[in-house]
């Protein structure tokens, strides 16, 4: 009987569930939130906007758009003890600390532990804005100055920016945080927010699925990607060197970070938008070499695209941030700002019509056998 049954490693092309909140069609390389293309959302929405699309089904009016982003900004605040907690784990990987501080709030915010479409709605606006809170505390204590106080003027992107820095950032920097944040918003049943999607199937809050999520993101493999991308640019060193490195990389059979994805085959459509970004911002200070290594390794990669090998949305981000002075260690921490309306819708749409999410393993292991005493082993 074993003998016959299908084994789905990885759950590699299996469909789990219907969703009504995002669309990927990996052969043609689209990808659209509620029925809009991500090339409109990129080039003429906000990341508030693309949050209340995805939360509440639909594009906000003017007073919808006032109403959530109002609310948004109200959640800007973080009880105190979580600053405790920063900055007794300053010295750990910024992922770590988030997650420790994400799981802190369950229990120091009394709210957390409702469930129900309200609660999850509430809850969810809330995190939006405590993520980066949490994150540009965190940068702030560990180079040993104070958190910088949230700015009620600035959008969600602005603000960001401004909490990790202490500057207010230019027009155009704070564009492509959002832009980035617009990119990596929602994506399906990607590992991250199936887990999350497992922890709600148990009936458990949003805060829990939140640090599931938080805790599967965090691998090379997925949300850590673009981290090791900036790490390989690093390695390279100058264009010329790509096509060798990609030639040994390849030898010794291992993956070329930022390229190939679970559900893409063609190039993932995230990807151009963040090409443009790393070209323009590179030009504009005076530095162009990374985009150059970049495409140089593109260039290198070029055989193995007609098996569906291409760069991914993690491949270009990380230069990007690198422009902006961001340390390397922030990369999937950024990721998680963006993917928090993703996560949350997903988990609301779980809760919905919930059910236990428990697949079998077929068991491989030995027969039956009898007990032996320890005194006989
Ligand atoms: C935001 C995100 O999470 S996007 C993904 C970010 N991750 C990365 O960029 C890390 C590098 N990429 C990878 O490790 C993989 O492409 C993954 C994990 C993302 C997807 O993996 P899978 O779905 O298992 O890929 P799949 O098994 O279909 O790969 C097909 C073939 O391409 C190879 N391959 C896949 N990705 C790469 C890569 N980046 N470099 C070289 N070869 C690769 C596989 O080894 C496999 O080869 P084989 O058939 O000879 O064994
Ligand atoms: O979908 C996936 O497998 C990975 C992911 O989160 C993304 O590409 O944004």
């Amino acid at each position: 009987m074993t003998d016959t049954v299908k084994i789905n490693r990885g759950l590699k092309g299996i469909y789990f569930e219907r969703s009504g909140v995002s669309h990927i069609d990996g052969t043609k390389g689209e990808l659209s939130y509620r029925g809009y293309s991500i090339h409109d959302l990129a080039t003429q929405a906000t990341f508030e906007e693309v949050c209340f699309l995805l939360i509440h089904g639909d594009l906000p009016n003017t007073d919808e758009l006032a109403t959530f982003d109002a609310a948004l900004k109200a959640a800007r605040t973080l009880p105190e003890p979580i600053f405790e907690i920063i900055r007794a784990t300053a010295d750990g990987h910024p992922m770590n600390v988030l997650r420790t501080a994400v799981s802190a709030l369950a229990a120091l915010e009394p709210d957390s532990r409702n469930t129900g479409e309200d609660a999850f709605i509430a809850n969810g606006i809330r995190l939006t804005s405590q993520v980066p809170m949490i994150i540009a505390a965190h940068e702030n204590i560990r180079n040993g100055r104070a958190p910088v106080p949230a700015d009620p003027t600035l959008s969600h992107a602005a603000n960001w920016l401004w909490m990790l820095k202490g500057e207010k950032p230019s027009d155009d920097a704070a564009r492509l945080a959002d832009v980035d944040f617009i990119l990596h918003a929602e994506h399906g049943a990607n590992a991250s927010t199936f887990a999350a999607r497992v922890t709600i199937g148990t009936e458990a809050n949003l805060h829990g699925a939140i640090v599931t999520a938080l805790s599967t993101l965090a691998g090379p493999a997925h949300g850590g990607a673009a981290e090791d991308v900036m790490k390989m640019v690093h390695e390279i060193g100058t264009p010329d060197k790509a096509a060798d490195y990609v030639k040994a990389k390849r030898k010794a059979r291992e993956a070329v970070t930022g390229f190939g994805h679970r559900v893409y085959r063609a190039e993932d459509p995230r990807a151009r938008h963040m090409r443009d970004g790393v070209q323009k911002l590179g030009e504009e200070m005076g530095a162009p070499e990374w985009y150059e290594i970049l495409q140089a390794v593109v260039e290198a990669m070029k055989p193995y695209a007609r098996h569906g090998l291409n760069v991914n949305v993690d491949f270009y981000s990380g230069v990007i941030y690198q422009l902006h002075g961001i340390p390397m260690d922030l990369y999937v921490p950024i990721f998680a700002i963006g993917r928090m309306p993703g996560w949350i819708v997903q988990c609301i749409e779980q809760q919905r019509s919930n059910i236990l999410i428990r697949p079998l393993t077929l068991y491989n292991g030995p027969e039956m056998r009898s007990f032996v005493p320890i005194s006989d082993r």
